[in-house]
C-alpha cells in the first residue's frame, strides 16, 4: 500500500515576501484592498502548486493569512471585543491586529516556543456572529485546483480557548463554540471534503489533562457531523494526555516525532487500530536535511506498531524559509545539507516512497543504503533533488552530503578548551548588586531611556541594498550610518532622554547582525520567515564553533558617545536569544552553543568597557520563549540559559551597569531565574499587557531596577503623556522609587520618526511629572 503524505501548513509570506510588501503598501495607502487580497491569493495558489508538484497527497488549506491565522479564526467566529465593534471588514481586522488611535490592539504573544507571534483572542459572553465565508471560498478554490488533495485546516476550539483571555467559564465558551464548529464542518462536508485537519497543539502543554473533559465533549459533538477528522498536534509529545487522546472519536491523530517522546509513547502504549497516525517526522522547526539513517529506522518502528500512517512535516512549514537552493552564496558543503520548505516537501515524499518500497520489495529489511545509485527505484523519484547525494572523492571513496559537511564545519580547539576551563567565578559579577550599585552611573530619579533601535527607514534599507550590490563603497555606507547615528543622538537629546542609544542602524536585525560578525554562523539571502504580521526575520544558521574575530559594536558606540555628554548604552544581543532565534546545530547541545556565544560576548563587553561604556545592555527577549513546553523540563533549560547570560555579563566591572531587556514575557513563574540573571536593570514590555508583567515582578519581590514599558511599539498610535503617566502611576505603586526606569516596551525600529519623536517627548514629559508628583529628583 502506498504511504500517503500530508502537510500541515506552508510559509505564507510569499517567496519574495509579496504579502509583506503588499500589506505595507496597503497600510501606507499605496495600494487598495483588492490588490492586497489578490496578492494573498496568488501566494496561496503558488504554495498549493508547489505542494502539488512535489507530490503531496493531502495539502493543508487555509493557513495563508493577512496577518495571523489565529486572528483569522477569532474573526471568523465573531469573537470581536467591544472596542472593535465600531469598525467592519478589513478595517476591523487590522484594528484588532495593530490598534488605532486610542484603541489598543489585541495582545500579541509568542506562539508556543517559536519566534512567531499570535494575537491573543479576548472572549467575553454574548452572542457570536460567525462568518467563515472567506474560508469556504478558499477551500472551494483549492478543491478546483487540487481536487481531493485539498484538506482544510481548522483551528481547534480547545486550543483557541486555552490560548485566549477568557471572561467567561470554559464550559460556557465551549457550548457557544460547538454549534459554530458543527456548522462549519457540516458546510465543509457538503463541499465533498474528504477530511479536515483540526489543529489542537495545546494538547502538548503540560496542563492538557485539565482539559480532558472539554476535549471529550467537543470531539464527541463534532463526531456527529460524520466528516473524517485528523486531530493535529505539534511542538512536543502528548505526555500524560496520550491515552485519553487516543480514545477521542477522530479518524486520525497527528504527532510530532521530532520533539519530545511521542515515539516512546507509541511503543509503550500502542496506537489505536481504528485510527491513522500522522507521522510528523520531517522537522518543521529546523533547516537541516534529514539524516536517512536516523529517520528510516524510526519509520520502520512505526510501521511495526501502527496499522495505517502517513508521512508529514512535524508542524506547519511556516517556521522555515521557502527554498534552500536559492542560497547560492552559501558554501556548497553547507547548502547541500540545508532543507527549507520546498526541500522538506521532497523529503516527506521521498520517505513515504522509501517506506512503501521497503514494504513491497524488501519486506522489513532496513534501507540505510537507500540512496546508492544502483537503486532499482531510481526512476520513481529524483533523489538528487534531496541532495542526499554521494560525492566521489576518488574512485573508491564515496561520501555523503552530511559527511562532506562534517569535514567542512569549523571546529575550534581554543573555544572548546576555554569552555572546559570555565569555573563558577566566570559566571559571577565581582560585587553583589547592593555593593556595586553605588559605583555605577548616577542618574535622575525615574531615568528615561529607549530599548535600542530607532526607525529602520526605507532610506536605511535602500542604503544597505546598494552597499550589498556594490553600488556604494564601505566608506560611503559607514558615513551614511554615522549620519543616522548623529540624527538619532540629536533627536534623543531634544526629547530630553537621560540614557541614549546609537539606534542600531547598522543592524538588519539584532540576531542576524551578530551572526554576520561571528564565525560559525551562516546567514541567508532569502531565508525569510514570518515573525508577526508583515514582519520577517532571516534566522542565522549556526554550523560550527562560534568565535569572535573582531569587535562587533565598538565603532558605532564610540562614535555615538563622542556626540553627546549623556551616557550611551552599549547594545548587545544575549546568548540565549542568539540561540533561540537562530537555527542551531544538532551535533552539540544548545547549552554548548549558547556558552560559545557567551564567550564571544564576554570579549565584546570588555571592549565596550575599554571604549568607555558605563552602561551595557544585553538583550534577552527570547529567554522566556525558549522554555520547554512542559514545566518538568524547565529547570534544566533555565539552569544553562541563565548561566549563559551570566557568563557573558559576569566579566563586567562592578561599576558597569548591565541592563537586559525582555519582551513578550511573563515572569511570575520564573522570577527567581530572572533575579539570578543579576542584571542591574531589566526593561520589560508592559503596556500591551496592562501592567501584568510588572505586577508579576513586584509581587515576586524583584530587588533590582525595572524599566516598565509604557509605549506599545507595535501600534502606530502615539501614546499621550497622560496615558503613560497613568500607567506609570498604577504600575509603580509597589516598587521603590529608586528601582524605576521609564522606557518604551521594546525597540522602535518598526515605527516611523513622525511617531517616535512625539511619543518619546510625551514619555519624558510623563517622567518629569512623575518626579514632581513623587517630589524627588535623585535616585538614592
Ligand atoms: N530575529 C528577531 N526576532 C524577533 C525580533 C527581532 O528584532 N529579531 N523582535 C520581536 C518581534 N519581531 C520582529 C521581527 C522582525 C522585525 C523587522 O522589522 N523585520 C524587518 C526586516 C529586517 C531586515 O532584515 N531588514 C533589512 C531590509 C531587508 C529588505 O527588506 N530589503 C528590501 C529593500 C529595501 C527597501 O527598499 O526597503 C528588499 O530586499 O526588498 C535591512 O535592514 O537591510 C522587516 O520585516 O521588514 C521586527 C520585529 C521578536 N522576534
Ligand atoms: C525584540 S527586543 C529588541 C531589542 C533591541 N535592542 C531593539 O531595540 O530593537
Ligand atoms: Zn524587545
Amino acid at each position: 500500500m502506498k504511504i500517503q503524505t500530508a502537510t500541515l501548513g506552508y510559509p505564507r509570506i510569499g517567496k519574495n515576501r509579496e504579502v509583506k510588501k503588499a500589506l505595507e503598501a496597503f497600510w501606507n495607502g499605496k495600494i487598495g484592498s483588492q490588490s492586497l487580497l489578490q496578492t494573498v491569493k496568488e501566494v496561496e495558489e503558488a504554495n498549493w502548486k508547489t505542494q502539488l508538484d512535489a507530490g503531496i497527497d493531502k495539502i493543508g488549506i487555509g493557513d495563508t493569512t493577512l496577518y495571523d491565522h489565529i486572528l483569522d479564526w477569532t474573526f471568523r467566529f465573531g469573537l470581536i471585543p467591544e472596542r472593535f465593534q465600531q469598525f467592519s471588514g478589513l478595517e476591523r481586522y487590522f484594528a484588532m491586529a495593530r490598534g488605532k488611535e486610542g484603541i489598543s490592539a489585541l495582545e500579541m504573544t509568542k506562539w508556543f516556543d517559536t519566534n512567531y507571534h499570535y494575537l491573543v483572542p479576548e472572549i467575553t459572553s454574548g452572542a457570536l456572529r460567525a462568518d467563515w465565508s472567506d474560508f469556504i471560498e478558499r477551500v472551494s478554490r483549492a478543491q478546483e485546483i487540487l481536487g481531493k488533495r485539498a484538506i482544510p485546516i481548522v483551528f481547534g476550539s480547545c486550543t483557541l480557548l486555552r490560548l485566549s483571555k477568557l471572561d467567561l467559564n470554559v464550559d460556557t465558551a465551549i457550548s457557544q463554540l460547538i454549534p459554530l464548529y458543527t456548522d462549519l464542518l457540516t458546510e465543509l462536508k457538503s463541499l465533498g471534503i474528504s477530511e479536515v485537519q483540526i489543529h489542537e497543539p495545546a494538547l502538548v502543554l503540560g496542563d492538557g489533562n485539565n482539559w480532558k473533559e472539554h476535549y471529550q465533549a467537543v470531539y464527541k459533538s463534532l463526531s456527529g457531523v460524520e466528516i473524517p477528522l485528523n486531530l493535529v498536534t505539534y511542538f512536543d509529545d502528548l505526555g500524560e494526555t496520550y491515552s485519553w487522546v487516543m480514545d477521542l472519536p477522530v479518524n486520525a491523530i497527528s504527532l510530532d516525532l521530532t520533539r519530545g517522546s511521542n515515539l516512546e509513547l507509541i511503543k509503550t502504549y500502542g496506537f489505536p487500530e481504528d485510527k491513522r497516525l500522522g507521522v510528523g517526522i520531517v522537522d518543521a522547526r529546523n533547516i537541516w536535511q534529514i539524516c536517512p539513517e536516523e529517520v528510516i529506522p524510526k519509520l520502520e518502528t512505526i510501521k511495526d506498531v501502527v496499522r495505517e500512517f502517513e508521512v508529514q512535516p512535524s508542524a506547519s512549514l511556516q517556521f522555515v524559509p521557502y527554498d534552500a537552493t536559492r542560497e547560492t552564496q552559501l558554501p556548497e558543503a553547507l547548502r547541500n545539507v540545508l532543507s527549507f520548505a520546498e526541500q522538506k516537501l521532497q523529503e516527506v515524499v521521498f520517505l513515504a516512497q522509501k517506506i512503501t518500497v521497503c514494504d513491497a520489495k524488501y519486506n522489513h529489511e532496513p534501507l540505510v543504503n537507500f540512496n546508492r545509485n544502483n537503486s532499482q527505484n531510481q526512476s520513481k523519484f529524483d533523489a538528487t533533488k534531496l541532495t542526499v547525494t554521494y560525492y566521489k572523492k576518488d574512485q573508491k571513496t564515496i561520501e555523503t552530503a552530511w559527511e562532506k559537511f562534517r569535514r567542512f564545519s569549523p571546529i575550534n580547539q581554543i573555544v572548546q578548551q576555554q569552555l572546559k576551563s570555565l569555573t563558577s567565578k566566570d559566571f559571577e559579577r565581582n560585587l553583589s548588586y547592593d555593593l556595586r550599585r553605588s559605583l555605577q552611573i548616577s542618574l535622575p530619579v525615574f531615568p528615561t531611556t529607549t530599548i535600542g533601535s530607532f526607525p529602520q527607514t526605507s532610506d536605511v534599507r535602500k542604503l544597505r541594498v546598494r552597499y550589498k550590490r556594490g553600488e556604494i563603497s564601505q566608506e560611503d555606507y559607514q558615513t551614511a550610518i554615522k549620519a543616522q547615528i548623529l540624527e538619532c543622538i540629536r533627536s534623543q537629546e531634544e526629547a530630553g532622554l537621560d540614557v541614549l542609544v546609537h539606534g542600531e542602524f547598522e543592524r538588519t536585525d539584532m540576531v542576524e547582525y551578530f551572526g554576520q560578525q561571528l564565525q560559525g554562523f551562516a546567514f541567508t539571502q532569502n531565508g525569510w520567515v514570518q515573525s508577526y504580521g508583515s514582519r520577517c526575520v532571516r534566522p542565522p544558521i549556526i554550523y560550527g564553533d562560534v568565535i569572535r574575530t573582531q569587535a562587533m559594536t565598538v565603532d558605532e558606540f564610540i562614535y555615538a558617545q563622542s556626540l553627546t555628554e549623556k551616557p550611551v548604552k552599549g547594545m548587545l544581543t544575549g546568548p540565549v536569544t542568539m540561540i533561540n532565534w537562530s537555527y542551531t546545530r544538532t551535533d552539540i547541545s544548545r547549552q554548548e552553543q549558547a556558552f560559545q556565544i557567551a564567550l564571544a560576548l564576554r570579549d565584546e563587553v570588555t571592549d565596550l568597557e575599554a571604549a568607555g561604556a558605563k552602561i551595557i545592555q544585553i538583550d534577552e527577549p527570547a529567554l522566556r520563549e525558549g522554555l520547554p513546553l512542559k514545566t518538568k523540563r524547565w529547570n534544566e533549560y533555565l539552569s544553562w540559559a541563565v548561566d549563559s547570560f551570566k557568563l557573558s555579563a559576569g566579566i563586567a566591572k562592578p561599576g558597569t551597569q548591565i541592563h537586559t531587556h525582555m519582551c513578550y514575557s511573563e515572569f511570575g513563574d520564573i522570577i527567581t531565574d530572572i533575579e539570578r540573571l543579576d542584571a542591574d536593570v531589566l526593561s520589560i514590555e508592559n503596556s500591551r499587557s496592562n501592567n501584568e508583567t510588572l505586577y508579576e515582578l513586584t509581587d515576586g519581590g524583584y530587588s533590582k531596577q525595572v524599566g516598565n514599558g509604557v509605549y506599545d511599539v507595535h501600534s502606530p498610535a502615539i501614546p499621550t503623556t497622560e496615558q503613560m503617566l497613568s500607567q506609570l502611576r498604577t504600575g509603580i505603586a509597589n516598587l521603590p522609587v529608586k528601582q524605576i526606569w521609564v522606557n518604551p516596551d521594546c525597540g522602535l525600529k518598526t515605527r516611523r520618526w513622525e511617531e517616535v519623536i512625539p511619543a518619546l517627548k510625551n514619555m519624558v514629559e510623563a517622567a518629569k511629572k512623575l518626579r514632581e508628583e513623587a517630589n524627588v529628583t535623585k535616585g538614592d
